[in-house]
């Protein structure tokens, strides 16, 4: 339901910016359409293998085209400056920025997501934690062999999970501030003397954002530190003492509805009148944008990288797994905390961009569906691309990408379909995973079928690949753009346009479903299959003194 006169239109603007490129969507609140949008693709960098960054003043510049070109877009179709009520932001989440309090400029470039260049650092604070244990079973008379026959949530390792609902992985942020810190003195010094700020993209784009220079992020994001407490929503005192960070330099921790500032410096005529009301990382805002807002609801986004969350309440429930315990969203600064298990999938389109770009063996992205089409199957030939190691359910950085079951008879397509096989391989291991931690928290998966949204799921082939594999439908609804959708909607919500989440459950509609149309036979072979070519992925980084991450 909305507070808004149903005869005057209104709109709210979604910035959606996400590991490849960034999008300004302007939604109809009354029935999602989109009225204007503009996208800009940013750079990768690779400087080194494992190495991943972003230049956070391209991100920042391309978000403000975004945004001026969708206003004039928005003037020249008649949609006046006063139907545009406020702004939301999904964002890549994990992705470390670090800049200077005054000038506002980074002091280095973004480590993106999935960026591994901090494995000696995970490395290290596993040493520190097992170091701390050691030392406290001395003290407390406890022997080495008590500890090591205890219950495996018994590890130090497991009590910062239970902390944080993450396992210590080179993915998270706070991994990343520290690895900074430890390489970059310039860095170090500007954060200990407090003339440095950190934060994740949401944070960096409201400090450039807003005409108060907001130093804030949401709770989403924040849960993706490795530094907040997830029950209490707080950074944590001593998670900070042991990565060595100032809380000073940290951003204050907001929910995802509510107004941070006011729009500023993009040079349209929004600037100064717009609240930017709603900010979720960005697979959080898909939960919003697929109507996954009661226990039991799951949504998968096919981007760069793959991400299945469920949502699981008001309850964080932990996961036997190998899943993230996380926050799903909390939509207002009075509303209650919602909880999400979460399978991360590393290299979904972003394997596909590597057939093209890298092995330029598929002309673009969208050749590689008909490519694959043009085979039955993939030959027996399996693709494992841990190119930064496995993360959801294995969390292995020792992996390595690999091709098994090449014969003479294999072509590109081979290949080129094995690679969509292996994002819905991984995604069915971390719904079956999902399914089970819910079942052992009492709880069970709510909708009949998948809800599927990103880039890569309006490839049709893989939408079937993953009904067959999963052996349930796969749904994928009218718009495709559910986390720019659930950006809008948390906006909404935190400029008071909705008033309450039936207005959001509203705007979800199916556009095709796609059902299972192979057997539990040939299904359970393809993955046991499957599970063998993994084997032979792990263990390939053995050259760096890698052991396997908790
Ligand atoms: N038709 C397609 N088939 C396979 N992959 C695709 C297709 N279209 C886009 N992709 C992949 O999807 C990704 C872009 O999706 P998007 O949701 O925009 O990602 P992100 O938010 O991570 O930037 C790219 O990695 C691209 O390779
Ligand atoms: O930008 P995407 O869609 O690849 O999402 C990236 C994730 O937020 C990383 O955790």
């Amino acid at each position: 339901m909305t507070d808004t006169n149903s005869a005057s239109p209104c709109y709210v603007l979604a910035l959606d910016q996400g590991t490849t490129s960034t999008r300004a969507i302007l939604f109809d609140t009354s029935d999602a359409t989109v009225a204007a949008s503009h996208q800009r693709e940013h750079r990768q960098y690779f400087p080194q293998p494992g190495w991943i960054e972003h230049d956070a003043e391209e991100i920042l510049e391309q978000a403000r085209e975004c945004i001026r070109v969708v206003c004039d877009k928005a003037c020249e179709a008649g949609i006046s400056v006063e139907s545009v009520k406020a702004v939301g932001i999904a964002n890549q989440r994990e992705t470390t920025v670090v800049w200077d309090r005054e000038s506002g400029r980074p002091l280095h470039r973004a480590l993106v997501w999935s960026d591994i260049r901090t494995r000696e650092t995970c490395r290290a604070l596993m040493a520190e934690v097992d170091g701390a244990e050691d030392h406290k079973r001395r003290r407390t008379g406890r022997t080495a062999a008590a500890a090591k026959g205890a219950d495996r949530h018994d590890h130090p390792a497991d009590r910062f999970r239970e902390r944080t609902g993450l396992p210590i992985s080179t993915y998270f942020s706070g991994v990343k501030l520290k690895w900074l810190m430890d390489h970059d003195p310039s860095v170090r010094d500007a954060i200990l003397s407090g003339s440095a700020l950190f934060g994740t993209v949401d944070s960096w784009l409201l400090y450039r954002l807003t005409e108060q220079r907001a130093h804030v992020t949401d709770v989403t994001n924040a849960s993706r530190t490795l530094l907040m407490d997830l029950q209490r929503q707080r950074w944590d005192a001593q998670l900070l003492q042991a990565f060595g960070i100032p809380e000073s330099c940290l951003p204050r921790i907001c929910s995802s509805a509510e107004v941070y500032g006011t729009l500023s410096g993009t040079g349209c005529a929004w600037d100064g009148r717009l609240p930017i009301a709603g900010v979720l990382g960005d697979q959080h805002a898909a939960m919003v944008g697929q109507a996954c807002l009661h226990v039991g609801t799951a949504k998968c986004t096919y981007g760069t990288g793959c991400f299945l969350m469920v949502h699981t309440g008001e309850r964080a429930v932990p996961s036997a797994h190998g899943l993230l315990t996380t926050a799903a969203f909390r939509l207002g600064a009075c509303a209650p905390m919602h909880y999400a298990l979460e399978g991360s999938v590393a290299v979904a389109g972003a394997g596909v961009q590597w057939l093209a770009d890298h092995l330029q063996i598929v002309g673009s992205v969208k050749e590689a569906e008909q490519v694959a089409a043009s085979v039955p199957d993939t030959g027996d030939v399996y693709l494992v691309p841990a190119f930064s190691g496995l993360f959801a359910p294995r969390w292995r950085s020792d992996a390595r990408g690999t091709i098994v079951g090449m014969t003479q008879f294999t072509r590109r397509a081979h290949l080129v379909r094995a690679m969509l096989e292996q994002v819905c391989f991984q995604t069915t291991e971390v719904l079956r995973a999902a399914e089970s931690d819910l079942q052992q928290a009492g709880l069970a998966l709510e909708h009949d079928a998948l809800r599927v949204d990103g880039g890569m799921a309006a490839n049709n082939l893989l939408m079937q690949i993953q009904a067959d594999l999963l052996g349930m439908p796969v749904v994928r609804p009218r718009v495709g753009e559910a986390t720019a959708l659930g950006a809008a909607a948390a906006a909404a919500i935190g400029a008071g346009v909705f008033t309450d989440m039936e207005a959001v459950r509203a705007l979800w509609q199916q556009e095709r479903e796609f059902t299972p149309q192979i057997g539990a036979t040939e299904r359970q072979a393809r993955h046991r299959r499957w599970s063998q070519a993994v084997e032979r992925s792990l263990g390939w980084a053995v050259e760096d003194g890698d052991e396997d991450e908790k």
